[in-house]
């Protein structure tokens, strides 16, 4: 997979040379490539932002950088045909999920706009933007971190990135439910003792046990995915949760 991110703080973006998605980029899966809107900006100060029309608090991201550098971006591809999927990380996008992931993870070149102030001219998204994605109902300064998380939730789904293949369908979200608790050695830490179901090596009873807890939690903090387990089941006919 190809990624191109476009942000005017290419230092936001190291994150991406650690971890599990350093690792893809060192093995081949994963190619990225960062650019600075700035070298695109047509003007003596390099400006990518302006006042926006009818008032309002702060600025907004011109027009010309972006147009400029997504132009010559996609030009990359022209010779063999290949066209990016663009994706515009904001707070006004559809809700990033586990399933989003799991449709970017298919993509063989993702461009990543980052917005900085109150975010980029709605002339540039009509005409460039294939996805607008938001992380979350809350206020970030901009889409480099939106960006990062978006990236690693995708990469982890890269065939070949993640060691133990069932980590990545057995995680929460995967199945619908939240994930039971999780412990390690030693049995006992302080007056806390691990259920014994998970020490006793029967893993019928262990499944089960993982799965009640999975309910048990998702019901508790999440009674919205239970909702949509029953949807999904009722729409193919099967029992509930
Ligand atoms: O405000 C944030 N909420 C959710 N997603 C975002 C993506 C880019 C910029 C800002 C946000």
């Amino acid at each position: 997979m190809r990624v191109d991110i476009v942000t005017i703080f290419p230092d936001y973006l190291s994150p991406l040379e650690l971890s599990l998605v350093g690792r893809a980029r060192a093995r081949g899966i994963l190619d990225v490539h960062l650019h600075d809107l700035r070298q695109w900006a047509d003007d003596v100060h390099r400006s990518v932002d302006d006042a926006p029309y009818g008032g309002g608090p702060g600025m907004v991201m011109r027009p010309q950088p972006w147009w400029a550098a997504l132009t010559e971006i996609r030009a990359l591809g022209a010779a063999d045909g290949r066209r990016p999927r663009i994706v515009v990380p904001t707070p006004v996008g559809r809700p990033f999920t586990q399933a989003y992931a799991a449709d970017l993870a298919d993509v063989p070149w993702l461009v990543f706009c980052c917005g900085r102030y109150e975010g980029i001219d709605a002339r540039v998204i009509d005409e460039w933007a294939d996805d607008e994605i938001s992380i979350g109902d809350y206020v970030l300064a901009g889409g480099e971190v939106a960006t990062l998380v978006i990236l690693e939730a995708v990469t982890r789904l890269l065939p070949g990135v993640v060691g133990n293949a069932e980590s990545v369908t057995d995680d929460s979200f995967t199945d619908g439910l939240l994930e039971a608790p999780v412990y390690t050695r030693p049995a006992v830490w302080g007056d806390r003792e691990v259920p014994a179901v998970l020490r006793s090596g029967d893993h019928a009873a262990i499944g089960r046990w993982r799965r009640a807890e999975a309910l048990r939690r998702t019901a508790q903090r999440r009674p919205d995915l239970l909702a949509r387990q029953d949807q999904a089941a009722a729409d193919d006919g099967s029992g509930g949760a």
